[in-house]
């Protein structure tokens, strides 16, 4: 697959740099395309964990997703970076420049490279439910604090989840999200708040029915 291929594009797949001791979000998604939910997790995670940055890895393709219909990296990186036009927030696609298919290898390495930062991993209640399926997903929990965002349609199921379940010890309250970040890893939270309909797939669905024959 051509995804799992090294890429190097300018401007598009270099690492944020940060400095020792920051808080830093990591929202890692397909981004097929960004939309007002995704903005959404970023306002509310910044604000509720307290974070100094937030890095948007936009993924070479989730690999439990078909990628037929995956827009080029760079496009999803400058849709994104118009969209969540905000200070602390820097989009990358800097995983394909490593040829990283799987969560855990973009978060052994980022953890690896810097360990004095406070890397977060973020995601929304969807894919809790099925984080279970990740590849080595105990030990991404193991090496990184996370913070999952109530999502409609998963909102109940992913509290209850294989993975929430497995985990269940590792929940924190999230009046203490704020503690999240400095938190040694397994550590997680839930968190509730504003929600949003909107879905990629929704998107593209929509377009591809009002695309001219
Ligand atoms: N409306 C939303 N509310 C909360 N989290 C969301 C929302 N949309 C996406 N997310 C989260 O954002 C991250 C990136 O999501 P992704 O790019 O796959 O968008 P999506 O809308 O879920 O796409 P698709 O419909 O194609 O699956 C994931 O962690 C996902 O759970
Ligand atoms: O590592 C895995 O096995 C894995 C399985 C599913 C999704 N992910 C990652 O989860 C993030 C969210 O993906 P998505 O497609 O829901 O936006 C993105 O960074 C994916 O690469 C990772």
């Amino acid at each position: 697959m051509t995804y799992r291929q090294p890429l190097r594009i300018p401007g598009i797949t270099e690492l944020p740099t940060s400095g020792a001791g920051m808080r830093i979000g990591l929202f890692g998604g397909s981004f097929n395309p960004i939309h007002q939910g995704h903005r959404l997790v970023v306002e509310e995670t910044l604000r509720r964990l307290y974070l100094d940055a937030l890095w948007v890895l936009v993924t070479p393709g989730n690999p439990l997703k078909n990628h037929d219909d995956l827009a080029p990296l760079a496009d999803r990186v400058t849709a994104a970076r118009d969209l969540l036009n905000h200070p602390k927030v820097r989009v990358t696609g800097f995983e394909a420049a490593h040829g990283f298919t799987y969560s855990w290898q973009t978060i052994a390495y980022l953890t690896q490279a810097m360990p004095d930062r406070n890397f977060v991993w973020i995601m929304g209640a969807d894919n809790l439910v099925h984080f279970s399926r990740w590849e080595r997903w105990r030990d991404i929990a193991a090496m990184v604090p996370m913070a999952v965002y109530v999502r409609p349609g998963s909102g109940r199921r992913a509290p209850v989840s294989m993975a929430a379940s497995a985990l269940a010890q590792w929940r924190i309250d999230e009046d203490d999200a704020t503690r999240l970040a400095t938190l040694e890893a397994p550590a997680w939270v839930y968190l509730h708040g504003r929600q949003s309909p909107l879905s990629s797939s929704a998107i593209r669905a929509r377009r591809q029915h009002v695309k001219p024959k």
